[in-house]
């Protein structure tokens, strides 16, 4: 679908590139000839993941890093740039749990706010400082969520986290346009990942796309890769401060959270005493 070498001479960071939607990217970045950085608190998710891409003769690095330690994200940033510029920052790393918001403690909100909002502040303004100093073009994509549109009950602290990540989004495409820097976004539906449908899609809860999605399936994740290759190549090289919806029309029949408001307190209680047990 894109012209070979369409990312060659891109270096690109990937926070939590180690699994799921991060791996989809980074194996089609690779594909289309960037170099990449690998970061994620599991060393041996990142390892296993970087070794599958080499094994095809891309050049991947990785580096073990907390996003929610913003010290850690310089160490992380310095140990880059010793080396080359990015050219591309994707803030991917998050975390979510479905939870009842009015029983969520002090240090469950900050336990989704922290990697979720402040890992992709840390992570952008970082890499934006750098580049500015440089005078270097940059990019960087956001993977963020539906929840920014229509808000999502249940998982409020990921919708606010979000919401405030595409906020970022669009100031700083104004702010930092005349520095040559694109902010750009992707709101993906469902995309089934182990680490998705562990915090969203207990047992008893319907995973049956045909209930929720217009176009009737689930994402796949070259389709989202794919997406996120054309946004962060010279092809969008007009396109900042936007987020492209890529759901199959789900947000446009409801949140998707819609089942949950059935819930029992009981069932609310048995899946928080379940979660307390794994
Ligand atoms: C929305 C759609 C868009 C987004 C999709 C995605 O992001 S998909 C990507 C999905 N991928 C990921 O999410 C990957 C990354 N995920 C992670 O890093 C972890 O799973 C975690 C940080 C989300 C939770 O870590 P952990 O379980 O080890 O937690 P901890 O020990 O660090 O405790 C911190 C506090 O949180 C509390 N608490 C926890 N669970 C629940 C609950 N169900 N109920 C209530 N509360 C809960 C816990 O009790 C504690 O508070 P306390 O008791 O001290 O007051
Ligand atoms: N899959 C889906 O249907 C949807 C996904 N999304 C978004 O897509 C992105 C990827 O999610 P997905 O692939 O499904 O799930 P994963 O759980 O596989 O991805 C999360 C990644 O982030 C890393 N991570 C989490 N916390 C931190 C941290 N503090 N520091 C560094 N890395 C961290 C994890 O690695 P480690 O644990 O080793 O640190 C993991 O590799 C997320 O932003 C998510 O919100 C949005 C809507 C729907």
């Amino acid at each position: 679908m894109f012209e070979a070498g369409l990312l060659a001479n891109r270096r690109i960071l990937i926070t939590g590139g180690g699994s799921g939607l991060g791996a989809a990217m980074a194996a089609r970045f690779a594909e289309l000839g960037a170099s990449l950085v690998l970061c994620g608190r599991r060393a041996e998710v990142l390892q296993e993941t970087a070794e599958q891409l080499r094994s095809h003769g891309s050049q991947v690095d990785t580096i073990v890093c907390d996003v929610r330690d913003p010290q850690a994200v310089e160490a992380m940033l310095d140990e880059i740039w010793r080396v080359a510029p990015l050219d591309v920052l994707v803030n991917n790393a998050a975390a979510t749990f479905i939870a009842q918001t009015e029983r969520l403690s002090a240090r469950a909100a900050d336990a989704i706010l922290a990697p979720t909002l402040h890992g992709a502040m840390y992570c952008t303004l970082g890499a934006g400082r750098r580049w500015i100093d440089g005078e270097h073009a940059g990019v960087v994509l956001s993977i963020l969520s539906t929840s920014t549109i229509t808000g999502r009950a249940f998982t409020v602290p990921s919708a606010m986290a979000k919401s405030a990540v595409l906020a970022m989004t669009k100031s700083l495409a104004v702010e930092w346009g005349p520095k040559q820097i694109r902010l750009v976004a992707i709101a993906p539906g469902a995309f089934p990942t182990a680490g998705a449908t562990a915090q969203l899609r207990p047992d008893g809860r319907s995973a049956d796309p045909a209930d929720r999605v217009p176009l009737g399936r689930v994402g796949r994740h070259d389709e989202l890769a794919n997406l996120a290759s054309f946004l962060i190549s010279d092809q969008a090289g007009y396109i900042t401060g936007e987020m492209v919806v890529q759901d199959g029309g789900t947000h446009l029949r409801g949140s998707g959270a819609e089942d949950l408001l059935r819930w029992s307190d009981q069932q609310w209680s048995a899946h928080r005493a379940g979660r307390a047990k794994s």
